[in-house]
């Protein structure tokens, strides 16, 4: 058997229903090559609503599929990292197990991660964007904390669930450096990992779907983990020491925030 090149991350909860067509497309999308040397790696935060048999049937059919079922744990960050560490490949992508990033898109992300140490799958590039479905409110959320995370990298599209990574960066940074709360951990290893300064981040464009099945998770308490997480990058990154500097930067991107809020709804 060859040996486990990619891992595919998924953190899922309450899934079931999703694990089938996500599996089955992103085999036929990898295609024979990549499929021998891809492991798919689903972390559940113990649903108890059969996805754990799901996954068995799929893998007693050949897919190279398992799943982690965590029950001391939950967050999507913190499966994902959990994930992360378990893979055995050296190309690690993040997917939402959702169907709103397309499994089609993920060979694409895994030939980039040849060259590039970070890769980005983003909705802001020419030729792609969000589905006309997706609710005004997660838009509006969406491009206010895109704004406030400006400042702290260059990606077009900090907000991205849809990612990969070199594990190697991942190995070089300590575990408890990196933020296991909330949904950002794209952001969080963005700005923390060890990347080259030199064309550190690859991007992807992808169209963003809508989920068919179950519902998203986010919620009140996953929006403030998020400003509590900035706080802390901005401290990470610009230093605390220079709160001045600090308090006018969030009081600007705060105006801003208020002014794309403003246009977006008249
Ligand atoms: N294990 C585990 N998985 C979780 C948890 N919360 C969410 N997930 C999984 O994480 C994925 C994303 O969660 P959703 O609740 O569907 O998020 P969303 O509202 O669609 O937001 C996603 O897309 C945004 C735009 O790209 C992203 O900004 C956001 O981070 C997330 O990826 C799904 O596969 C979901 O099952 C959790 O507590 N535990």
């Amino acid at each position: 058997m060859a040996a486990i090149e990619n891992s595919v991350i998924v953190p899922a909860y309450h899934e079931k229903l999703n694990i089938k067509p996500l599996t089955t497309r992103l085999f036929a999308a990898l295609g024979n090559e990549f499929s021998k040397t891809t492991e798919l790696i689903f972390v559940d935060d113990n649903s108890q609503d059969g996805s754990v048999e799901e996954v068995d049937k799929l893998h007693k059919n050949g897919y190279n599929v398992r799943i982690i079922v965590r029950t001391d744990e939950r967050g999507l960050s913190s499966a994902v990292l959990r994930g992360f560490y378990e893979a055995k490949g050296e190309y690690l992508v993040c997917m939402d197990a959702d169907l709103q990033h397309p499994p089609e898109s993920v060979p694409q992300l895994l030939e980039k991660l040849r060259n590039y140490p970070f890769v980005l799958g983003t909705r802001y590039a020419p030729g792609v964007g969000i589905d006309k479905d997706w609710p005004l409110h997660r838009r509006i959320i969406s491009n206010g904390a895109r704004c406030l995370a400006k400042p702290l990298t260059s990606a077009s599209d900090p907000m991205s669930g849809f990612f990969g990574l070199q594990k190697k960066y991942l190995l070089e940074a300590p575990k408890d450096s990196l933020n296991a709360e909330g949904f950002k951990v794209a952001l969080d290893l963005m700005v923390k990992l060890p990347l080259p300064p030199k064309d550190p981040i690859g991007e992807v464009p992808f169209s963003f779907g809508v989920r068919t099945e179950g519902e998203s998770k986010l919620s009140g308490k996953v929006i403030v983990q998020y400003l509590v997480q900035l706080k802390e990058l901005y401290i990470y990154r610009f230093g605390a020491a220079n709160l001045l500097t600090f308090i006018v930067i969030w009081s600007v991107l705060i105006m801003y925030l208020l002014f794309v809020i403003y246009s977006s709804l008249f």
